[in-house]
């Protein structure tokens, strides 16, 4: 469980998120809404510890990280991944390639060095393309992919790396229809199968009722909605978008 207290964030003194408090538990697929502009990137930033809280409290699974060193932040990042925006993959290295990146961390030295992969994880890795729907693709340059492709590409990384808390930033912005299904899709079965926490920004609010447990809605600073297994009323729409 995550609990954040008073996360305030300013960049170029205009303060972007003030005072916002909220718990978050394991197993949530929480989709953050908000206008262009309203500071989803930078909130999610702040949830990963990729940007530096200005003021507030940060505890998670009951240890307090908020000003935790850098060798604890690594020791995290085993544990979280953060989808960009755009993929961050390797455009080419074959699909199968940049899901085993997901692995690194728990990849002896040597192994890294002489770049071998253990027949173990490479099953794994091909299990997980197979959850993804991508098996077929494994072996693709991921340059030859399409946009939803490659978001779940990058989403299988995360499933290699058997991440507890998965940010995602727009993981379906300029992804077909079907696309975005899947990736949703995916995040749930995560959320399901190995209770883990997806936190996702996103403009769609179709989309978020469709798929999210938890919507949380993000404007002049503040969390102004917060709603567990429904869709939106009109109204919490308008606060959220004005
Ligand atoms: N590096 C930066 N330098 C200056 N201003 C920034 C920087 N990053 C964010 N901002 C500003 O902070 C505010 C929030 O930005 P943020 O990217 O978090 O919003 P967002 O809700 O994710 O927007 P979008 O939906 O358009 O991606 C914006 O006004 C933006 O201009």
């Amino acid at each position: 469980m995550m609990i954040i207290r008073n996360l305030t964030k300013s960049i170029d003194s205009q303060l972007i998120l003030n005072r916002i408090s909220m718990e978050i538990n394991e197993g949530e697929l929480v989709a953050v809404l908000g206008a262009s502009g309203s500071g989803k990137t930078t909130f999610l930033k702040c949830l990963a510890l990729r940007e530096r809280w200005d003021d507030g409290q940060y505890i998670y699974e009951g240890n307090d990280i908020t000003n935790s060193s850098w060798l604890e932040r690594l020791k995290l990042s085993k544990h979280w991944a953060y989808l960009e925006e755009k993929a961050d993959i390797q455009p080419r290295k074959s699909a199968l390639k940049n899901v085993l990146r997901g692995r690194l961390f728990y990849t002896p030295f040597w192994r890294l060095i002489t770049g071998r992969v253990s027949t173990e994880e490479y099953a794994n890795a091909m299990d997980y393309l197979e959850n993804v729907g991508l098996l077929d693709k494994a072996a693709s340059p991921a340059e030859k992919l399409s946009g939803g492709e490659r978001q779940r590409i990058a989403l299988a990384r995360g499933f290699v790396q058997r991440a507890k808390v998965i940010y995602a930033d727009e993981p379906i912005s300029g992804i077909d229809p079907s696309g975005a299904e899947r990736v949703m899709q995916d995040f749930r079965y995560v959320c399901k199968r190995d209770k883990a926490t997806v936190i996702c920004t996103m403009h769609n609010a179709e989309v978020a009722q469709r798929y999210a447990t938890r919507i949380l809605g993000l404007a002049g600073g503040k969390i102004v909605v917060d709603v567990t297994g429904r869709p939106l009323t009109q109204r919490e729409r308008s606060l959220i978008f004005g």
